[in-house]
């Protein structure tokens, strides 16, 4: 379960947000939506621990984790709108990575799970391929296979439709459901409404659900 109490966020003189309150169950979906600029994706950079906070706590599982921008490690993984993939490596080393040189997970296990996330996401076919030559819609599956191998406690996505068409659009989605069955806490930041509907969330308003 994700906690957040009264986290505040502000650069310089402006206020993002004040004393924003969000808990997620485990394996629940939380849409959140809200205009250009209001502060979804400095959220997101929050929970990754890449954007340090101002006051307030965030706990995932039990676990306190820390708001100063410093934090690294697997309890969140992020899927940015520009997926951040590795160019230089093939699909299946941008999944291997991380469990090897930060969970410093035994090569065989690492393989093992690599294949697994591989069928589950349906990219065996470009196991070997390297980010440049994959679609929209594949990039976005590596970069979700990528999170999962480090098994965070929540998985978050910052516009994972945009430029993607109806077909991958359902794919995200039954991804989604999947995962959800799987328990996977998620938090999907978008703006494509059908989408928001079609995986059947709960929905956070960043417009009116949160104090400036
Ligand atoms: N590093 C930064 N320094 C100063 N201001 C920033 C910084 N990053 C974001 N902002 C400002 O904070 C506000 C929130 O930005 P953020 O990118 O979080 O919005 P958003 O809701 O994700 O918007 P979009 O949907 O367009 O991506 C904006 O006014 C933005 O200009």
């Amino acid at each position: 379960m994700l906690e957040i109490k009264n986290l505040s966020k502000r650069y310089d003189d402006r206020v993002v947000f004040k004393n924003l309150n969000l808990t997620v169950a485990d394996g629940e979906i939380l849409t959140i939506i809200g205009p250009s600029g209001i502060g979804k994706t400095t959220f997101l950079r929050i929970l990754a621990g890449l954007t340090p906070a101002d006051s307030g706590s965030i706990t995932l599982d039990g676990k306190p984790l820390a708001i100063d921008g410093t934090r690294s490690g697997a309890d969140v993984g992020v899927i940015f709108q520009d997926f951040n993939l590795f160019p230089q490596y093939s699909v299946a080393e941008n999944i291997e990575l991380a469990p090897k040189l930060v969970a410093k997970k035994s090569a065989q296990a690492v393989t093992q799970e690599t294949e697994r996330l591989l069928n589950d996401m349906d990219l065996q076919a470009q196991r070997d391929q390297y980010p440049f030559q994959l679609s929209g819609g594949q990039k976005q599956r590596v970069a979700i296979a990528r999170a999962l191998a480090m098994q965070p406690g929540l998985l978050a996505y910052d516009e994972p439709t945009s430029g993607l068409d109806a077909a991958s659009t359902q794919r995200v989605t039954d991804v989604t459901k999947d995962l959800q069955q799987r328990g996977v806490t998620q938090l999907i930041v978008t703006h494509d409404l059908p989408f928001a509907e079609a995986v059947q969330g709960r929905h956070f308003d960043f417009a009116t659900d949160v104090e400036r």
